[in-house]
């Protein structure tokens, strides 16, 4: 009788080849199911290399077992990445055709990822030592140390307890270490609930949803479509509250710049319980522990931005998607996934609800509305005394404009500012001009690596590519014509910023653009001095959400223009979600708010719609368009980018690709073609466009083109990657 050979350990690395590696077990320890989902260290590669990677099955070896060699070591005990999370990871490196080693790197955080054991997620909380109960009750110089300290003198806090009345806590209980009078002790037992903020009585729609969550059972979707300010984030947290009172677990994420403290700070007081943040802004020790904490259950709710959707949920009650529609939670490098489409994954496997919440849903979640696939709810009403606020087109053709701002712009500013009132610049541009020409030959300034003009910075002392980042200092007098008449063509927000200062020399501005907001919490440190009192804020996208601006009346954008032409077919859903973001900052408290649209296309059918019919319309309107156009959310998309130091070598790629590629009536393939960037930091761009009405069909046949195109020669002198569901065709 044959003898069954011994399992080996299947391994998944984080190496771009698509397949599993076989190892034996160490001597003395066979191969059982207790390995999977656990990380082990293993030699890789010549020498001395070796990877840390994660069991994904046992099985016999394709090859001689003896051949293999043994894993050095086993690093956890029980299994880091298992039971739903393993199945949704397996899932999403089957749907972005990416190698599975892969996808499982890209959900642990870097500590994790690295080997390192688990961290410990004990709760901490601080004291006073002798010395710190003796200098509470002399006298010390007020500061925050000194508060903290007096804090201290009744109870022990613990961190999260002082995380939440005070974000820089740390700085003051590090003072007070330094000094010895005070020191970080571990806690027992869970936290107390702390007393949370009362809830406000629902409104009738805000009531419906939650009913709706309340009735059903298991796995659903519900897509709660409020205007800004309508009350969604009081939905999400009275839906978390019922989770955590079912004794469950929440995830919510949140686009990119969402995350806030005052967010978080919302989150905390209303909910009475620790809320842990995940974003990458965290040193890589906090978000090991934030995700270790969900993964023992300790942590009960977690707030983050699109990596928490790799967290481990073990016992899921919720999955809450804010601003789903946000391009944010698209990973645009590496395993390109989507953020919130993984949330669907995951809440189907884990039988949880989801809540899609957004001012401006996605067409492609619409569409799965339209489809019944989703509930679909709206809050069509400002919750408390917030009234919508007026939205009216300024037509600037023929007008004369002033550093790109029209005459009725500025005075419309300038009543706001007479009546105390706060007012925004929104122009979704940074630099100073977008663009430095010859006045007399029409030359402009353009990148050396890129296929792209330079941006005009610091009033025209710097030129800067936003896409490469080179820096050039302008030419003194036109290269090409020798003519010194060279202008900054265009309006950026320095400019903008520049101009309303002379225009209103004695109003209060601040500019918040990539450039003043470098550091994580900027935005939050520059609203809060500017606080409540009159004045002017000019800025790009990030001011388009999260923030409350109780004084803010007046939002006048600037460059309408630039989205309404773009050929990216997601341009106009894009502009329209950008407008009524922006336009949502107006009027948010008892103020009646005003927007204004500065365009020189008054009649343009997309703004005329949005004016109508507000979003609904506009969305209704763009998916007629892609359904005749046959256009996501009514076709399925897939993207491969090569690019290379040279042209000849990408194209070469690209066409052996194409040409491998078996064809089939139900899915098309169109390129090489060059990326709509046909050159970026010096490498030659190019892709193959692949697209069919129906997901299998394409999904069957990228899995059976792609191993082909690992083995190409071609592929060694181009960088490739595939993009399923392109979010941006660039
Ligand atoms: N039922 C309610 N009664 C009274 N006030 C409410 C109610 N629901 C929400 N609010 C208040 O209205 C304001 C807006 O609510 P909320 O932040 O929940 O809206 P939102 O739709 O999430 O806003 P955004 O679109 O900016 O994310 C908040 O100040 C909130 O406290
Ligand atoms: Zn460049």
């Amino acid at each position: 009788m044959p003898v069954a050979p011994e399992p080996v350990l299947r391994v998944a690395l984080p190496v771009p080849l698509p397949r599993l590696f076989d190892y034996r077990p160490p001597a003395g320890q066979s191969a059982g199911p207790d390995w999977i989902g656990c990380r082990v260290r293993v030699p890789f590669g010549r020498g001395e290399g070796e990877q840390i990677g994660v069991v994904a099955g046992i099985g016999p070896s394709e090859a001689d077992p003896e051949a293999l060699k043994p894993v050095q070591a086993r690093l956890d005990v029980e299994p880091l990445l298992g039971g739903e999370l393993l199945e949704s990871l397996r899932w999403t490196a089957g749907y972005y055709h990416a190698p599975l080693g892969e996808v499982l790197a890209t959900a642990m955080p870097a500590t994790l990822r690295g080997g390192q054991p688990l961290p410990e997620t004990a709760r901490h909380g601080w004291r006073l030592t002798e010395a710190g109960q003796q200098a509470a009750a002399g006298h010390g110089r007020d500061g925050k140390p000194r508060r903290l300290l007096l804090r201290l003198v009744a109870h022990v806090l613990g961190e999260d307890q002082l995380e939440q009345d005070d974000a820089d806590w740390r700085a003051s209980a590090r003072a007070l270490a330094q000094r010895g009078l005070a020191e970080r002790i571990v806690l027992a037992g869970a936290p107390e609930p702390a007393p949370s903020a009362a809830a406000p009585t629902l409104m009738p729609g805000q009531a419906d949803a939650l009913s709706v969550l309340r009735a059903g059972q298991g796995f659903r979707t519900l897509l709660l479509e409020g205007v800004t300010g309508s009350g969604k984030t009081e939905v999400y947290l009275q839906a978390i509250a019922d989770t955590l009172a079912a004794g469950r677990q929440a995830l919510v994420l949140v686009p990119e710049i969402g995350l806030t403290p005052q967010t978080l700070a919302r989150f905390r007081s209303r909910l009475g319980v620790p809320v842990l943040a995940y974003h990458s802004g965290l040193a890589d020790g906090e978000r090991a522990r934030a995700w270790t904490a969900m993964a023992r259950g300790e942590a009960r709710v977690l707030v983050g931005t699109r990596s928490a959707v790799f967290c481990p949920l073990p016992e899921a009650g919720l999955i809450v998607v804010d601003e789903e529609h946000d391009g944010s939670y698209k990973q645009q490098d590496g395993i390109r996934y989507h953020a919130r489409d993984l949330a669907l994954v995951r809440a189907s496997k884990l039988g949880v609800p989801v809540i899609l919440g957004s001012a401006t849903p996605s067409l492609e979640s619409l569409h799965n509305a339209l489809q019944g696939r989703y509930r679909h709810l709206r809050l069509g009403q400002r919750a408390g005394k917030a009234r919508p606020p007026s939205v009216r087109v300024l037509d600037v053709r023929k007008r004369p404009l002033r550093d790109g701002l029209s005459e009725e712009l500025l005075a419309a500013v300038g009543a706001c500012l007479d009546r105390g009132e706060q007012a925004l610049v929104f122009k979704n541009r940074r630099g100073y001009a977008p663009v430095l020409i010859c006045h007399d030959c029409g030359w402009s300034a353009h990148c050396k690596r890129c296929d792209a003009a330079m941006t005009v910075h610091t009033g025209g002392r710097r030129l800067i590519c936003h896409h490469c980042g080179a820096r050039a200092t302008p030419p003194n007098a036109c290269p090409d014509c020798a003519s010194l008449a060279l202008m900054p063509q265009g309006a950026g927000t320095e400019r903008i910023e520049q101009a309303l200062a002379e225009r209103f020399p004695d109003a209060r501005m601040v500019r918040v653009d990539r450039e003043t907001t470098r550091r994580r919490d900027a935005i939050e440190k520059i609203l809060a001095d500017f606080g409540e009192q009159s004045g002017i804020l000019v800025g790009t996208q990030m001011l388009a959400k999260g923030h409350d601006l109780p004084r803010l009346t007046l939002v006048a954008v600037v460059g309408v223009d630039e989205g309404l032409f773009s050929a990216d077919f997601r341009a106009g859903e894009k502009l329209a979600q950008l407008l009524i973001q922006v336009a949502g900052r107006a009027g948010r408290a008892e103020l009646p708010g005003e927007v204004l649209l500065q365009t020189h296309h008054p009649d343009h059918p997309m703004l005329n719609t949005l004016l109508a019919g507000g979003y609904p319309a506009v969305a209704a309107l763009q998916l007629a368009e892609r359904e005749a156009a046959a256009f996501p959310p009514y076709a399925h998309l897939a993207l491969l980018r090569a690019e290379a130091p040279t042209e000849a070598d990408m194209q070469a790629f690209l066409r052996e690709a194409r040409e491998l590629f078996a064809a089939r009536d139900d899915v098309f393939l169109n390129g090489p073609m060059p990326a709509p960037m046909a050159r970026r930091a010096g490498m030659a761009r190019g892709q193959l466009l692949l697209g069919a009405a129906q997901r299998a069909p394409l999904h069957a046949a990228l899995h059976d083109w792609l191993p082909r195109l690992q083995v190409l020669k071609s592929a060694r002198r181009v960088r490739w990657s595939l993009d399923v569901d392109p979010t941006d065709l660039y």
